[in-house]
């Protein structure tokens, strides 16, 4: 049954701790795709307790990495299919959509009700032409998809759209070393959410897999993978809500050990973009530390999100909290995550007198309106991070309940053993 979580912190707004993040999900999402397609030659260390990560493994696992390699005429002719359920898992969705169809076998994949309207037809579409045998096993365009793999490659020559989800790239591009021909992606439209592609292929790169990446064609030849093991590293967007602490709290000093400053992760760019609201980031022997400064910058520039689209919940909340009138861009693929962002975004920014409206593509927070007041109960719909946005509004508002308080396990199952670390007080109703 679901829970509230009740959130408040107690006198002065002074927060000192350390928190051990765990692995980021992208990066172990990937390395436990990239290990299974390597038949196990690749091992991945600081697996991450995300459920997102823990279901992944646990299907990869069930399945089991025999008749991972296309080529042969190896298809079941079975009519019972097997039942993939990635429940809320985006990249689980995309990736093992890519990794089914190169697999001897016969899946059902599917998700939640939301995952069914969490469009997947551009990856489908870009599959069917390589060769695999893919339906829709609802509606078109969308999971549930079955798969009869492996598949036989009909060309290594396919368009794909760049400016719905990055996800799709990043599966295509996966599987592309052990198609007998290669893959040859021409990216059409811009490719959003671009630091994702990037950190596929560096985590490729470092298991041998070689690319070329010329405009807006990305080449995969055949290869084999290297032996060796892929380390993950905490979660920075997990750390943009300490960020968010931080920048709430009168004073903070918050230690976020293992954080490299150069990561793989596009949302550690959180780090110059906290810089308007007046927090410093600094290295430290361990790991990272972040301070608040005590000062935020007027800022009059629009905020282009498109390439950390994970931090945008957490930045237009701390910015409407802080009662900053800003503006940013790139935010047109949150309607299609978890839930619709910008909707689940306006709702609960009324609670606190604040509006968030689109102009051409330009969403503009109005605070002129904003007060706190005594307590304000937020929704979650089903996302993790509507939870771990509005939550550290406690410092500001004398209690915050927030629905659905298990929703943070999809990426961050620590979430409120953290924030009571660091001295807020969770009650549960
Ligand atoms: O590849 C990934 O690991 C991800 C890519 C992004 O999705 P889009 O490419 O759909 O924006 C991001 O929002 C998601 O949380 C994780
Ligand atoms: C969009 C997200 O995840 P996914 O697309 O993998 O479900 C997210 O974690 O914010």
């Amino acid at each position: 049954m679901s829970k509230n979580a009740l959130v408040s912190f107690k006198g002065t707004k002074n927060i000192n701790t350390e928190i051990q993040l765990t692995g980021s999900k992208s990066e172990c999402n990937r390395a436990l795709i990239i290990s299974a397609l390597s038949k196990k030659l690749v091992k991945v260390e600081n697996l991450s307790n995300a459920a997102d990560t823990v279901t992944l493994n646990g299907i990869l696992n069930k399945l089991g990495v025999e008749g991972n390699e296309p080529g042969g005429d190896s298809k079941l002719k079975t009519a019972n299919s097997e039942l993939v359920d990635v429940g809320p898992a985006g990249t689980a969705m995309r990736f093992l959509s890519a990794y089914l169809s190169a697999k001897n076998g016969n899946f059902l994949l599917t998700g939640t009700e939301r995952m069914k309207q969490r469009p997947i037809g551009i990856l489908a579409e870009a599959l069917k032409t390589i060769g695999a045998d893919i339906s829709y096993a609802e509606s078109e365009g969308f999971p549930p998809l079955n798969i009869v793999g492996p598949l036989d490659q009909k060309t290594a020559q396919v368009k794909i759209k760049g400016d719905i989800s990055s996800q799709y790239i990043s599966a295509l591009l996966m599987i592309a070393p052990i198609l007998p021909q290669g893959l040859t992606l021409e990216i059409e439209g811009e490719l959003t959410s671009k630091p994702y592609v990037d950190m596929t292929l560096d985590m490729l790169a470092e298991v041998g897999i070689k690319h070329t990446w010329n405009g807006n064609l990305i080449t995969i030849e055949p290869q084999v993978f290297k032996p060796g093991t892929l380390v993950v590293e905490p979660d920075w967007s997990a750390a943009s809500y300490w960020y968010s602490i931080a920048a709430l709290a009168d004073e903070a000093e918050i230690a976020l050990p293992a954080l490299k400053e150069k990561s793989l992760q596009g949302d550690s760019q959180i780090k110059n973009i906290m810089k308007i609201f007046g927090i410093a980031t600094t290295k430290t022997d361990k790991g990272i530390a972040i301070s608040n400064l005590g000062l935020t910058l007027d800022t009059k520039e629009v905020l282009d999100l498109k390439t950390c689209p994970d931090l945008a919940q957490t930045i237009v909340v701390i910015a409407a909290a802080l009662g900053k009138n800003m503006a940013f861009t790139g935010l047109e693929t949150l309607k299609i995550k978890e839930t619709d962002r910008i909707a689940a975004l306006q709702n609960e920014l009324a609670k606190i007198g604040v509006t968030l409206t689109e102009d051409n593509l330009v969403y503009t927070l109005n605070t002129d309106n904003l007060h706190f007041p005594d307590k304000v109960t937020f929704a979650t719909y089903e996302d993790h991070r509507m939870a771990m946005a509005f939550a550290p509004l406690a410092l500001l508002i004398n209690e915050v309940e927030i629905e659905e308080m298990q929703v943070v396990e999809k990426s961050y199952p620590f979430y409120w053993e953290d924030l009571k670390k660091a001295g807020f007080e969770i009650g549960i109703k």
